[in-house]
């Protein structure tokens, strides 16, 4: 399941992703917002990190202005590793290089069609591990508190 989520600002491209979703029978929850009412996006940004976190989602995207008040609301979620996204590079190294659980994107600086692009290679990359997996358990220990700087 893909757990799915914007504020006001990435609300158009959260809903041009959520029909390639069901174009493609993917499994997805939205957690809102549904309306272009002016919200605030760590709401929805707590909503997706956790469902990720908790493994209730394999994966998740989340949409506002820019994709970073939002990314960087998901990064404080212990385990997530959510990731702006503005171009196609991006959207496979993410996954390949960085194992990112989350993509972010902003619907104030990226079209739809390049929403659904990215959404498509981003659920659609997988981690390569390796020489990465040693880089990620530091970004972990740092998150833990247990990283030491030698
Ligand atoms: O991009 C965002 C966060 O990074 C928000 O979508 C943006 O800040 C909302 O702005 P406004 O309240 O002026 O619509």
């Amino acid at each position: 399941m893909i757990a799915i989520g914007c504020d006001h600002g990435g609300l158009d491209i959260k809903n041009a992703v959520i029909e390639y979703l069901k174009k493609n029978g993917i499994e997805y929850k939205d957690y809102g917002c549904y309306t272009s009412e002016s919200v605030d996006y760590p709401k929805y940004a707590y909503k997706v990190a956790t469902a990720v976190a908790n493994k209730e989602a394999e994966l998740g995207i989340l949409c506002c202005g820019t994709g970073i008040g939002i990314s960087i609301a998901a990064n404080k979620v212990k385990g997530i590793r959510a990731a702006v996204v503005s171009n196609e590079f991006c959207a496979e190294m993410t996954r390949r290089h960085n194992d990112a659980n989350i993509l972010c994107m902003g619907g104030r600086v990226i079209n739809e069609e390049q929403a659904v692009k990215f959404a498509d290679i981003f659920l659609n990359t997988p981690f390569e591990g390796d020489r990465h997996n040693r880089r990620l358990d530091m970004v972990s220990a740092i998150e833990n508190g247990t990283y030491e700087d030698k």
